[in-house]
């Protein structure tokens, strides 16, 4: 098996080529095994066998046993989903710990434990949405203090007697005890103040008077506003029996020169004065009722426009120089076209509900009126919320804006309970207008108001959705009117008078099954058209079938329960399209005390 290494043959690249013709010595000439010669290596002094390394495994020829099959995620079948916990590295201690430590190891015995802070909730979803202005902290403490000193009855304000007189015997005749709310006492004394002349000032003074729903707003306006009529009238009368008399007295003039026209108090007068503006006719009515009610004490003429009264009416009130005109700014707008004389005598011009009044659809109408008013002395505007857009607008345009905000502006009282009602959830099962049913029938059922009609009020967003509601809830015998903007005849807008006028008796039904207790109950299906400015003073319940679109219209529809420190429950339906996070945050909001935002 041995073989030579001189005789061996070409076995590679280079011994084909002849170089490797260096043959070793007789002497190095050695044998060497075949096996390890093929694999190229050179003469070797100690030959020897090398056995290969690589061994195969005892076990080659048994097949592994099958692994278990990997469990796949049903979310992601992919294999997308996480299987590791990738928990968050431990926590280092507190800082409060490591000063106990620190102190504790210098042998101090005492050691006082840093107070805990109080976490509030923090209104995420609140804050987000957020369509509110926010009220300084700093001038709600002013005005609080404010408020404090200021005087607690109406007899401390310089009033006229007989807007006392008024008070007395007409707007709270019904009442034992009357005294200012804190809107009224914070804007009455300010209104009054301002020194009355006949003379127009150079720019008009501009107020924002924002206070809480139900706060008594109208009449913080209206008082120093009738007085002022008043007093101006008053000085005007005085003015002319001067002139008169001095006219009288001039050299070479008899007393039979004088015009009598010029001193008697009833001679015509650029008229109106005062001018109240709302954006529904059903406000025109609500505010033109209690202007009546103080000109039976207070001697003036006032005229309401609005859609209810006819062209006829309304051109006959017209002629009869009304001192006071109460009007929706549409109709105002179009007059004033056609008369433009009609503001020119306007020293007093209120802006009720400014947040409507200068939205997107009514700010250019409300605008023109205003710029027709030349002579104006006092701007008021009125509203029970300050959304960022009007505070924006009135920044621009009256940059010298006084604000008379009370410091519970945007809250809706405590008093007010907010009910979350899940639409998804069972008995429901998203059958909205059942969960609705569900709900008037638990108020009818419920002991409160024993012996009147309960009145609910039901918000809609939608007034498509008015009609389908108001037939469904009478399908079951739930006693339901609906309002909204198609409601045209007379009879049909005395409806919202029921439920804005006083108590009822309830009708004498036996029983005291559902049936009996449904008898004894009112419902208004309405949409946000009822929601502002409507004094429902004797509602107590108020049920939001649709979530409101903002902040602004929770206030104004919760805001019809609750009025005047009465109570009230507000219900809201909530489903899976609804931000749940937001209505929570406004049920603590409310529960805090505290404003919307
Ligand atoms: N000082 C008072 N004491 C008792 N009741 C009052 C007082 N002032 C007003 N009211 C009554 O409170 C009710 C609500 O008043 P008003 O409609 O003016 O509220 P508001 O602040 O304008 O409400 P909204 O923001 O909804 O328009 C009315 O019925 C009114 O007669």
């Amino acid at each position: 098996m041995l073989a030579k290494a001189s005789q061996r043959p070409a076995c590679c690249l280079l011994c084909l080529n002849g170089l490797s013709r260096i043959r070793p010595s007789a002497s190095n000439s050695t044998t060497i095994p075949l096996g390890v010669r093929a694999m190229g290596g050179g003469p070797r002094t100690q030959p020897k066998y090398r056995p290969a390394r690589l061994q195969l495994s005892q076990r080659v020829a048994i097949s592994e046993p099958a692994r278990p099959a990997k469990r796949k995620s049903v979310l992601y079948p992919g294999g997308l989903n996480q299987w590791e916990a990738n928990l968050p590295p431990p926590r280092r201690p507190s800082q409060a710990w490591t000063q106990r430590q620190a102190v504790q190891a210098e042998g101090e015995k005492e050691f006082k434990t840093p107070k805990k802070q109080n976490k509030r909730p923090e209104f995420k979803h609140l804050r987000m949405a957020r369509a509110l202005e926010t009220v300084p902290k700093g001038h709600k403490q002013r005005v609080r203090q404010t408020l404090n000193e200021l005087g607690g009855e109406f007899m401390d304000y310089p009033l006229l007697p007989s807007i006392q007189d008024a008070l007395a015997k007409d707007i709270f005749a019904d009442l034992d005890h009357y005294s200012p709310t804190p809107v009224q006492r914070l804007t009455i004394p300010t209104l009054l103040d301002h020194e009355v002349s006949s003379e127009p000032p150079k720019e008009p003074k501009s107020f924002l008077m924002a206070a809480e729903t139900g706060s008594g707003k109208t009449l913080a306006y209206l008082l120093p506003l009738i007085h002022n009529l008043k007093k101006e009238e008053a000085l005007e009368v005085e003015r002319k029996v001067a002139e008169a008399e001095a006219a009288k007295n001039a050299p070479g003039k008899s007393q039979y020169d004088v015009d009598p026209s010029e001193i008697d108090p009833g001679i015509p007068r650029p008229r109106p004065r005062v001018v109240i503006l709302l954006p529904t006719a059903e406000l025109v009515s609500q505010v033109g009722s209690i202007v009546k009610k103080l000109s039976h004490a207070v001697k003036f003429r006032s005229i309401l426009l609005s859609r209810n009264f006819s062209p006829t009416v309304i051109k006959n009130s017209l002629q009869a120089n009304p001192d006071v005109v109460i009007a929706t700014p549409h109709l105002l707008s179009s007059i004033a076209q056609s008369e433009p004389d009609i503001l020119g005598g306007c020293h007093y011009l209120v802006a009720d509900e400014a947040d409507t009044l200068f939205d997107r659809s009514f700010r250019e109408i409300t605008q023109s009126i205003l710029v027709r008013a030349e002579n104006l002395k006092q701007l008021i505007l009125c509203s029970a919320t300050i959304p960022k857009s009007l505070d924006t607008t009135l920044r621009k345009i009256y940059p010298n804006l006084i604000r008379l905000v009370t410091p519970n502006i945007h809250a809706i009282p405590r008093r007010v309970t907010l009910g979350i009602i899940d639409v998804d959830d069972d008995p429901y099962k998203g059958n909205k207008k059942l969960a609705c049913a569900d709900v008037l029938y638990n108020i009818a059922r419920d002991p409160d108001e024993t012996g009147f009609v309960k009145k609910v009020v039901v918000f809609v967003n939608s007034r498509d959705t008015t009609t389908p509601l108001t037939e469904y809830l009478q399908s079951k015998d739930i006693d339901v009117v609906e309002f909204g903007r198609d409601t045209q005849s007379r009879s049909e807008s005395k409806i919202l008078e029921y439920f804005t006028g006083p108590k009822v008796e309830a009708p004498l039904i036996g029983g005291s099954g559902p049936r009996a207790a449904l008898k004894r109950m009112k419902v208004l299906v309405t949409t946000d058209i009822a929601s502002r400015g409507v004094d429902t003073k004797q509602v107590r319940n108020v049920l939001l079938y649709d979530v409101p679109f903002s902040t602004v219209d929770f206030i104004h529809r919760a805001g019809r329960a609750g009025r005047m420190g009465k109570r009230g429950r507000a219900f809201v339906l909530v489903d899976k399209q609804t931000n749940k996070g937001w209505v929570r945050d406004i049920k603590d909001c409310m529960h805090m005390g505290q404003g919307l935002l």
